[in-house]
């Protein structure tokens, strides 16, 4: 066993001085948060250069997680036919989810275009490993979901470090599991989070897409926040 750190010893438990951001790197932050998009249509064929994808892929990695146990990988395909095979899933899957919807629904739901896994040079696969750390994990001990909750930490840093860098990213998750888990060889007990696409992007959408192409608009923040208690139905 290390020797266990005395908290009260700056220097030993690693404390550094938090520092400030200047108004302009504020500013950056936000700006980032606010204009990031999801992008399904609007990647550019140039590939991403491996600097900037290890930069992309050290941001998810510096995401928080529960017990720190870092439960994500990244498996990376840029191969046109593994993308193709994707896409499959994600038609086959669409078409199914299309018949879901009645009426005028299922012709706008229809006339959206919902992924770029053709088009973006590169699609990410994110997976969580609930095993990475053990079978008890601080935090997680009494709600398991926790790690797929970290997990997704990771996609959004990945995503709004992306949006900073120019890239589009683009969440897909019209597809069955078990379609994806044999395209790329998956272990059962792994989840699949997030298939990614990402590009280069020289235009984004100002406003969500869905909300452009009037499928949904952004509800109002002060009914969604509460005092105190629930106060909804
Ligand atoms: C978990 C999860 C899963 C998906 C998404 C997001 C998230 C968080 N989104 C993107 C989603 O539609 C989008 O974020 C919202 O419409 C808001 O738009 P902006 O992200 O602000 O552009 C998404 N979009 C899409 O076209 N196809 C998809 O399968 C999915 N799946």
């Amino acid at each position: 066993m290390p020797p266990i750190p005395d908290p009260s010893d700056d220097t030993q438990a690693g404390l550094a001085p938090a520092g400030a951001f200047s108004a302009t790197e504020r500013a950056a932050i936000y700006r980032v948060i606010e204009t990031r998009r999801d992008v399904r249509d609007q990647f550019l064929a140039d590939p991403l250069s491996d600097e900037l994808v290890t930069r992309l892929l050290a941001a998810a990695h510096a995401a928080p997680s529960v017990g720190f146990m870092q439960p994500w990988n990244f498996i990376l395909v840029r191969d046109q036919a593994m993308r193709q095979a994707a896409w499959e899933a994600f038609s086959k899957a669409n078409d199914e989810a299309a018949e879901m919807f009645s009426g005028g629904e299922r012709e706008l739901y229809r006339s959206l275009k919902l992924e770029g896994i053709r088009k973006a040079p590169l699609s990410i696969c994110v997976t969580c490993d609930p095993d990475r750390a053990g079978p008890v994990v601080l935090g997680r001990t009494h709600n398991p979901r926790m790690d797929v909750y970290s997990t997704v930490c990771a996609v959004q840093n990945l995503w709004l470090a992306a949006r900073a860098e120019g890239v589009g990213v683009g969440w897909v998750s019209i597809f069955r599991d078990e379609d994806v888990r044999r395209l790329l060889g998956i272990p059962e007990r792994v989840a699949i989070v997030a298939w990614l696409c990402l590009g280069h992007v020289d235009q984004l959408y100002s406003e969500p897409e869905l909300a452009v192409r009037g499928w949904r608009q952004r509800l109002a923040l002060d009914d969604l926040v509460f005092s105190e208690c629930w106060q909804g139905d």
